[in-house]
């Protein structure tokens, strides 16, 4: 696992963007694998990412015409078009605003007839179009990626979820501060989902996730934080700011911030090939 710090959200937010267009504009279809496939999330801490990419379509530097999409999660029992669905999240903050055809976007149905088929469906559509190539993620405040809450099997496939008590109280801020508005459960993908992807990036700002954070890197691998499965992904990459490095001990940012300079030197004699890159990357973050 690599980590990647910047000053401010803004600044991961144009690290990531900047780092989600290469792989596109580099990406190599194949008969088998004709589209690139990026997994999603929603929440506030991707806003900044989302915001460049934006900018860098309008720029013409990216186009999402060729791009499949796969979301991470939907509340159930929220109405697709109500303010706070995920679906309408996405659209507002990005499907609406490039080029990308909405047939080639999926988000989980939470209001689905039968929602144990719904995520049977989903996974079976990623596996359709030859798997996810990157899964942009965020964490909660306990450490949970896409709605995977502690003590979620680091296994877990799509299905559904019941909401903790914590991420409900996180999400009534969105509710009118009302806690019997937030829904109470969700659809999401699983933890093996995530692991599933050639590539996963998180983007971890603010110091309320300084501690989950902390705990999923310099934590083992454990249920209760969801996200440190991560650590086992052969090809993670975790972009944070400085406030979310508060519960970070010295020597780890010291260490990952040394890395990172190895690397750019590295890039610098070798240049930015994607390939080349990869290869390379993976060696000096071992
Ligand atoms: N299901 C979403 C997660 O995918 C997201 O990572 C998290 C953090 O959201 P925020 O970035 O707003 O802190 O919120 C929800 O739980």
């Amino acid at each position: 696992m690599r980590l990647t710090i910047r000053d401010t959200k803004d600044q991961v937010g144009n690290y990531i963007g900047d780092y989600i267009a290469k792989r596109i504009n580099s990406f190599t279809p194949t008969p088998a694998h004709p589209n690139i496939v990026l997994g999603l999330p929603t929440g506030s801490s991707p806003l900044p990412v989302y915001k460049r990419l934006v900018e860098l379509y309008k720029d013409g530097k990216v186009s999402f015409k060729d791009v499949i999409t796969f979301n991470m999660d939907e509340y159930v029992g929220i109405p697709r078009d109500h303010s706070e669905s995920y679906h309408t999240f996405m659209f507002s903050n990005f499907f609406s605003l490039i080029d990308i055809d909405p047939k080639n976007t999926h988000i989980l149905n939470g209001n689905a007839e039968d929602l144990y088929k719904e995520c049977e469906g989903y996974e079976a559509a990623i596996k359709a179009v030859g798997g996810i190539d990157l899964f942009l993620g965020g964490i909660g405040a306990d450490g949970h990626i896409a709605f995977n809450e502690p003590g979620s099997s680091l296994t877990s496939r799509t299905r559904i979820k019941t909401l903790a008590y914590e991420t409900i109280l996180d999400n009534c801020r969105f509710f009118n501060n009302d806690l019997s508005l937030v829904p109470r459960m969700a659809l999401t993908v699983g933890v093996q989902t995530v692991m599933d992807a050639k590539e996963v990036v998180l983007v971890v700002t603010g110091q309320n996730k300084s501690l989950a954070l902390s705990q999923m890197i310099e934590g083992g691998v454990n249920h209760m934080v969801t996200a440190s499965a991560l650590q086992t992904h052969p090809w993670a990459l975790v972009v944070c700011d400085e406030d979310a490095t508060l519960e970070l001990r010295v020597k780890t940012v010291k260490y990952f911030k040394s890395i990172e300079k190895v690397q750019d030197e590295v890039e610098a004699k070798y240049g930015p090939v994607a390939s080349v890159r990869l290869g390379l990357s993976r060696a000096t973050a071992a």
